[in-house]
């Protein structure tokens, strides 16, 4: 049976990266960004006033002048005006061109008018290029404002209209389908029989996708009969670039999903990986190299699979990096005698020096979910260690990507 580790390096050995596609600055945020941008222009990209006040020579008001005759209005958006003698100022608004021949700006609150004149406070200390954002003092124009390959967030959105960006170039958003099994399973909002389960994987699966940006993933239920899965799946495979199916792969009776699977010519790249929980986890690729994970039914499974494998995969396809897992030490012994790897969910907590350590959070068999909502991810316990000590250093893998 396939390691954890090789079961990603197949899945990574499987991956072609989405093609770029360009999008409107308004729908950009949560895309990968494909390229660098580079600054438009020097930023600020002119001495820009920062105070409302007036704009005057410091060189005459280091000499004493606090009277100046009113020659001139500078407003933001204007083209910049000359000051052409040092007894005069321009009154200037916050975000307007620092005028020509002026070097210092006195908020407007230090002064008093009457008529044509501006009076400054006579104790009032100005200092040269005052309330001044100088030119360029940010970055100069062709500066990298963002770097591809990072997922864009509302501040990015900022750099990349400052940037004159009307389009910006994304990955590709994957048309991802979750196809869930079972005849068990009763969506909410539908009567229920005590026999019954209320179908949870499906729209847990979309939701994870969708906080990371794939925006295009929709969740529909199918029964377990070898004729509807094959028709369905057929369709959804023909129109997708990557289906979760979750449930039906392991030894049932009505665990059809690898034969149909095969049927539908999806290539198998790995069926079942030495891991708890998760370990029937089948792989594939379809005739059009659409992803294909089968994720077993058992919620826990499927949440651990779709977080471990699903989400760093397509990620690593839109060209960005899935969140690393963290180092940090086991708050309490744990014991695990199979030879599989454990996923082990667990709270953090942060130690007296600020260390993070991890309470394990066992589940009551890879059904029972509630228990999750309370941890922050799952350690990875190695496979060939048996007693793990409290203190010991151990990977950690936090639910949420970002
Ligand atoms: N003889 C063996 N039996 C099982 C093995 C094995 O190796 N030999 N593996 C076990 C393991 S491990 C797992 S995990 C499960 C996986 O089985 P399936 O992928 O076939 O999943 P199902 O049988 O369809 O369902 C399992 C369990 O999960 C519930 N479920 C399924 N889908 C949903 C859903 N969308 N929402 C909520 N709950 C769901 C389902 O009702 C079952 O209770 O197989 C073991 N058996
Ligand atoms: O994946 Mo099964 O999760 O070990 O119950």
């Amino acid at each position: 049976m396939l390691s954890v580790t090789a079961a990603t390096d197949a899945i990574l050995a499987a991956l072609t990266t989405w093609p770029e596609v360009s999008v409107p600055l308004a729908m950009s945020s949560g895309r990968v960004l494909r390229q660098n941008v580079l600054a438009e222009r020097d930023q600020p990209p002119f001495d820009r006033v920062t105070m409302d006040g007036i704009a005057v020579r410091h060189s005459a008001y280091a000499a004493g002048r606090r009277e100046f005759a009113i020659a001139a209005s500078q407003h933001a958006g204007d083209p910049a005006l000359s000051l052409a003698t040092a007894e005069a100022c321009i009154e200037v608004m916050t975000g307007a061109v620092l005028p020509a021949g002026t070097d210092c700006v006195i908020p407007v609150e230090r002064t008093t008018r009457a008529g044509g004149n501006i009076h400054v406070e006579p104790d009032y200390d100005a200092t040269a290029r005052q309330f001044i954002h100088a030119r360029g003092s940010d970055h100069r124009q062709g500066y990298c404002l963002l770097e591809a390959g990072r997922r864009i967030s509302a501040i990015d959105v900022a750099l990349l209209a400052s940037a004159g960006l009307a389009e910006v170039p994304v990955s590709k958003l994957p048309r991802i389908r979750v196809i869930s099994t079972g005849n068990e399973l009763v969506a909410p909002g539908t009567p229920i029989e005590a026999h019954q389960i209320r179908m949870s994987n499906g729209p847990a699966i979309v939701a994870m996708l969708q906080q990371q940006g794939f925006s295009d993933s929709a969740h529909l239920h199918l029964r377990d009969e070898q004729s509807v899965l094959e028709k369905h799946i057929g369709e959804q495979l023909a129109d997708s670039d990557v289906l979760v199916l979750s449930g039906g792969v392991s030894m049932g009776q009505a665990d059809f999903v690898p034969q149909v699977l095969s049927n539908l010519r999806v290539r198998k790249i790995f069926h079942k990986v030495s891991q708890r929980p998760g370990k029937p986890m089948w792989f594939g690729t379809g005739p059009q190299g659409q992803l294909v994970f089968a994720l077993p039914g058992n919620p826990v499974s499927a949440l651990t699979c779709c977080r471990h494998y699903v989400l760093p995969a397509l990620l690593t396809a839109s060209a960005t990096s899935p969140r690393a897992a963290v180092t940090v030490r086991l708050a309490a012994p744990f014991r695990f005698a199979p030879a599989l790897t454990c996923f082990l969910p667990a709270q953090l907590t942060a130690d007296e020096n600020g260390q993070l350590r991890a309470q394990p959070v066992p589940t009551n068999t890879s059904g029972d979910f509630t228990t999750l909502a309370s941890t922050d991810g799952y350690l990875q316990l190695a496979a060939d260690e048996t007693d793990f000590p409290a203190d010991s250093l151990q990977p950690f893998f936090h639910w949420a990507q970002s």
